[in-house]
Order: structure tokens, then C-alpha cells, then sequence
């Protein structure tokens, strides 16, 4: 298999497209005739600069409004059929792409489309050319990817054959298994693209929304398997149009199209094990059983107002590192780590983003394969120099330049603790309850949200819910929550549209993408509640309002209802089950803490609630003086 992504999938000028997609590792492009038309160079020296950046032309398109017309119309199709073929031969390019017509004078018809296809076959093979046809979901008269199978079947022309698009297949739900009656050797070309689902006009949603395979709704998955199950082993190309992407920078969005071709190939062939798919090897999803540690990059009075937090919340300081200015802090199974080195890598995210959460590590079967598999989709493996007393611990570069570590039980890594950590002579702080992490929530601007949610979904074995949004008084917030299989790991993430919103203001002020907030769970949040109280915790206030609104909302026990009340606890009900909530206030630039009860089988985070609590952490962060809106 070869592994293409079309020019117009990624933002920048030709080259710098190039630049990009030859680095992400694909083998070739599809060059867009726009692209080609923009550059100033000869097709020529295009060629050459394609070829010099190692990259292949696999495929030139589009050609439009080709078949069934008539007399000088059909005359001059065929004239420019010939233009394009000698612009091929000078680039270097030997397969063309048609789309079906949405020219106002075709006439539709099998055989006459047949007929014109049998007839540019002969002309393509003058040139040494083939020619795939391909149906769009909004073509005049061929709309669906069987009536363009019929077409090239009829015109029986060695040089003709059909080009496959997921989006056009998917988009107007025709059954991606009707693939598997197609002869491989008549696939020239498969394109994929994936899509949120929304409905709206067909040509709207795929000129705009199209995005990368796993980044939406589609059942690309299925397409793909179908293909796959034809014998089909030639290109498979990312064409995907996304206003988003063309406003990105190209590195990332080229990086996330590796990543999700591969991931999507690794899957067809673990759900098509009769079938050859023929992509390096990769290890499988890992599963992942928890989070071990999330430690804090901070400093100075930041880490002593941290630690005072800490100690309100039942956590104990029971490590102190080794060798290093390095201290962990405990309750039940949550690990927290404070690092305050002046040198390496926490260091530098605390120059960068104040005090932050720079690192997480993660409970996992096997720490050496997810590194391999996160290698083998793109990511960057994270070293640093591991000093006296330490162990070395698989890692790697994460989401928003953050670093994430891998702990197995199949090794000695589960030692970590005992190994680099002395306990220090502090006693024990009253434990408030908490016994695990519920969730880790991190911010980032909206145009990132889909490429956070793949990095974790194609390492992890993680499914993503569908987006919502979240009313923040000054904007909105889109949201997205991803959890493992067994649901003891849960990530949300939050993509703010505009600086004015809360996670807005904390991408501001810490300079882009990260943690912001760890919610922990317990078992009794009302108990919780009053021993964080009684340590001196200072909890986020709801209005009165709120709490008058919970009683008309839902049957709860007035003496309940006074209860949450004066432990500012936040409630949320569905047919599954029940949520408490409660908040910290936030600190440094903007960080906060969360506590969460689950009752039944409750499965979501008090989105109703997020509108009023949010408020109510802006009126903290608003400046004294400024209007209150
Ligand atoms: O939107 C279009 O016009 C268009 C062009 C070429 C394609 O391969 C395609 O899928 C769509
Ligand atoms: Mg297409």
C-alpha cells in the first residue's frame, strides 16, 4: 500500500505543503489542479520539486464535466482531456481523476457515458495514461459509486477504471459492502475522509467539513474493510477538504493524516485478519488501567499555595525525590508530584506556561509496546537524562508539548516510588476520601480539539463521545470526553472558541494548550466535603439561585438540598444515575481541582451544570472594578 494525502488536505504554498506532508512520512500526493495552477513554476519543475522532496504524484485531479455530452461540447471535453494529459506527462503524474458531471447540458445515460469513457481510454492510452472516474454524492446524474462501477465496466477499457471516495459512499449512506463485488484490478484509486454528522446540502459538508478518518461520524472503518476485502493493495489517499485544515499550520494537520490513515489500517487489518494489509506492523491499542501520577511544574509561593491546597484537600506528603527538588504528595490511589527543579524539563514548562501540569503518567499492560505503537503513529519519544537514583521510564511528547509517561506491573517500573522516593519526616495529613482520579481535563483552542482527541484515541483503547457545547458567559466551549473501555481512564477535553471564555483565559495566560483541571472522585461526597472544610479548603460558591433551581428541577430531601447547599456541592441526574460535584477555587493561572461523586451508572460530568460554575470562576478571575456582567 501506498499512503497519499491530497494538497488541498493542508494549509501554505505548494512547497511548503510538500515540506510538510513529506515529513509526516507519506509516500506521494494527489496534486489539485488549483495547487498546480497557483505555482508559478513550468509543471516541470514542479515535477521535479515534488520528486525532490521524495514524494510521488499518484494521482492529478479533477477533471470535471466530462461525460455525456454532445457535438462541440463533447469535442472540446475530449480537447481538454488531451491539454491535461500532455500537463501530466510534463509533471510526471499518470493517473487522472474524473468526477462525475454537473455540467447543465450532460445527458446522463449508461451507455453513452461508457461510450465516452471507452473513447478517453483510447486517448489516455496515446499518453501511457489511465483514468479513474469518480461519483460525487452530488453528481448531475452519477451520484453513487455502483452506477460509476457500471459506467467504467461498460466502456471495458483497460485504461478506465473507478476511483473510490468514503466521503461521497458514506455521505449518502449507500452500503460501503456493495465494494466488495468490485474487481481489485479495477480500483485505480481509493480516496478517505471522514465527517462529522450533520445534516445539511451534501456539497456543503464535504467542500467544508470533511475531516480526518476517526476525527468524525463516518463509518470509514467499513468503507475501508470492504476495499481491503477486494484485494485492492494500491493508494489510499486523505482528500480532505476542512476550512479548519486550510487555516492550520500544515506540520500538524499533515502529522495528524499519518496518524489516522495508520491507525485506520492497523484496525482493518485486526478486523480483517484473513485479509493482507500491508502496513508496517504496529503493536495494538494499549489498555489502560488508571492514571499512576500527574505532577505540577511550579515555583516559589505558586508551589507553596499548591502544597497548601494539597493539604486542605486530605493529601499527604509522603515522598521526597531522591535527588531531585521533587516531592509526592498521596490519598488513596492518587499520586501528585511537585516539581520544582531550576533545570530539565519541568523546569522549562514552568518558565513557559507558569505553574502547570507538565507531565501524567499512565497505568498500562505493556509501557515498551505503547511507546512503539505511539512511534510507529507519529509521536516523538521523550528522553531525558535520567540522574542518580532514577529509573528510566518509557515517555513520551504528548498533546500541547506536555510529556507522558508509561508504568507497567510486567516490569520493576511499579517500583518507581519506593526506588526514587525517601519519606520525609512530616506527618500524615487527615485523608477527606478521595480515592482515585476521576477525570483529567484538559484545554486547548477548538481548531486542536480533533487532533487531541486522536492522539489519545488511536495509542489508547479510548472511544470519544459526540462534541457539545458548553456556555461559558463570555463565549462558548466545545467538549468532548473520551474514556478507556473500562472507564478508569477519563480524559475530557475543552476547546475554547475566543480568549474571553474561562479556558479562553487560561490558554491566554499560560500560553496555550494543557491540564487545567484534575477531578478527583469519592465514595461519600458529603463527607468529603466537611473534612476539606474543616482542613481549611475554600470551596467555589454557587448562587442561591442555583440551589433554588436544583429543588424545582429534581425530588431531593430538603435537608439534602441544604446540605449541598452549604457545602456548595453541584448535582446532576439522568435515567443512569446521579453526579455530585464540587469545586476549588482556581489558582495560578487558572488551575483547578474537582470532586466528583458517581452514583449508578452515571456517565458523563455535570454538563448542565458547567454554565453556572464556570460563572461563578470568572467572577474570581474578573478583576475588582470591572463591570460584572
Ligand atoms: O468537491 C469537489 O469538487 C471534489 C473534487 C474532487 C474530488 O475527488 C472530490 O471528492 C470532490
Ligand atoms: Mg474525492
Amino acid at each position: 500500500m501506498k499512503s497519499a494525502i491530497a494538497t488541498v488536505s493542508v494549509s501554505g504554498t505548494l512547497k511548503e505543503k510538500l515540506a510538510a506532508i513529506a515529513r509526516a512520512g507519506f509516500d506521494g500526493i494527489e496534486i489539485f489542479e488549483q495547487d498546480f495552477i497557483a505555482d508559478a513554476g513550468s509543471p516541470r519543475d514542479i515535477g521535479t520539486m515534488i520528486r525532490d522532496h521524495g514524494l510521488e504524484i499518484l494521482l492529478f485531479q479533477p477533471f470535471r464535466d466530462f461525460e455525456g455530452l454532445v457535438g462541440d461540447q463533447r469535442r472540446k471535453a475530449f480537447d481538454r482531456a488531451r491539454y491535461k494529459f500532455e500537463t501530466m506527462r510534463k509533471l510526471g503524474a499518470d493517473l487522472m481523476l474524473v468526477c462525475s458531471s454537473l455540467h447543465p447540458n450532460a445527458l446522463g445515460g449508461i451507455d453513452r457515458a461508457a461510450q465516452d469513457f471507452a473513447e478517453l481510454g483510447e486517448l489516455a492510452a496515446t499518453f501511457g495514461m489511465r483514468v479513474g472516474y469518480e461519483a460525487l454524492a452530488w453528481g448531475r446524474h452519477v451520484n453513487d459509486h455502483r452506477d460509476a462501477w457500471e459506467i467504467v465496466r461498460r466502456a471495458d477499457h483497460p485504461n478506465i477504471g473507478l476511483i473510490l471516495d468514503s466521503f461521497h459512499t458514506l455521505a449518502r449512506k449507500i452500503d460501503p459492502d456493495s465494494i466488495r463485488r468490485i474487481p481489485r484490478d479495477k480500483i485505480f484509486f481509493v480516496q478517505l475522509a471522514d465527517a462529522p454528522q450533520i445534516s445539511m446540502d451534501l456539497f456543503y459538508w464535504s467542500r467544508h467539513f470533511r475531516n480526518m478518518p476517526g476525527e468524525g461520524d463516518l463509518r470509514v472503518q467499513d468503507f475501508m474493510r470492504a476495499v481491503a476485502a477486494t484485494g485492492y493493495d494500491g493508494t489510499v489517499s486523505l482528500e480532505i477538504f476542512n476550512d479548519q485544515f486550510r487555516g492550520a499550520q500544515p506540520e500538524g494537520i499533515a502529522r495528524d493524516g499519518y496518524r489516522a490513515l495508520h491507525v485506520l489500517m492497523d484496525d482493518v487489518r485486526r478486523s480483517e485478519p484473513d485479509v493482507l494489509v500491508d502496513i508496517p506492523p504496529m503493536p495494538a491499542r494499549t489498555r489502560v488501567g488508571g492514571v499512576e501520577f500527574v505532577e505540577f511544574a511550579t515555583r516559589a509561593e505558586e508551589a507553596g499555595q499548591l502544597a497548601g491546597m494539597l493539604r486542605s484537600m486530605g493529601f499527604s506528603h509522603l515522598g521526597d525525590h531522591v535527588s531531585k527538588a521533587v516531592t509526592l504528595w498521596q490519598q488513596g490511589d492518587i499520586r501528585l508530584i511537585l516539581n520544582q527543579e531550576t533545570t530539565g524539563f519541568a523546569s522549562s514548562a514552568y518558565n513557559m506556561h507558569g505553574t502547570t501540569i507538565c507531565d501524567v503518567g499512565l497505568r498500562v499492560d505493556d509501557a515498551g509496546a505503547t511507546t512503539e505503537r505511539a512511534r510507529a503513529l507519529g509521536a516523538t519519544p521523550f528522553n531525558q537524562s535520567v540522574g542518580p537514583g532514577e529509573m528510566d521510564i518509557p515517555a513520551i511528547r504528548s498533546v500541547g508539548g506536555s510529556v507522558m509517561h508509561f508504568i507497567d506491573d510486567t516490569s520493576d517500573l511499579a517500583d518507581v516510588w519506593s526506588v526514587e522516593f525517601r519519606r520525609p519526616v512530616v506527618a500524615a495529613t487527615p485523608d477527606a476520601g478521595l480515592s482515585r482520579i476521576d477525570h483529567l481535563a484538559e484545554t486547548m483552542h477548538y481548531e486542536d480539539m480533533l487532533s487531541w482527541a486522536l492522539f489519545h484515541t488511536s495509542i489508547f483503547d479510548m472511544s470519544r463521545s459526540e462534541i457539545v457545547d458548553v456556555v461559558d458567559p463570555d463565549g462558548l466551549v466545545r467538549s468532548v470526553a473520551m474514556k478507556s473501555a473500562n472507564g478508569a481512564v477519563r480524559i475530557t477535553l475543552n476547546g475554547a472558541d475566543t480568549h474571553r471564555t474561562l479556558v479562553g483565559n487560561f490558554l491566554a495566560d499560560s500560553f496555550g494548550g494543557a491540564i487545567q483541571h484534575v477531578a478527583f472522585a469519592t465514595g461519600d461526597i458529603f463527607s468529603t466535603a466537611r473534612r476539606m472544610r474543616d482542613s481549611g479548603f475554600d470551596p467555589l460558591v454557587l448562587t442561591e439561585n442555583y440551589y433554588g433551581d436544583l429543588r424545582a428541577r429534581f425530588s431531593l430531601e430538603p435537608g439534602r438540598l441544604d446540605e449541598m447547599k452549604s457545602l456548595n456541592i453541584l448535582y446532576d441526574e439522568t435515567a443512569q444515575g446521579a453526579f455530585y460535584q464540587f469545586y476549588s477555587r482556581p489558582f495560578a493561572s487558572g488551575l483547578f481541582f474537582e470532586i466528583v461523586q458517581r452514583v449508578g451508572a452515571y456517565d458523563g460530568y455535570g454538563a448542565p451544570n458547567a454554565p453556572f460554575r464556570t460563572a461563578a470562576q470568572k467572577q474570581l478571575l474578573r478583576p475588582k472594578g470591572m463591570p460584572q456582567r
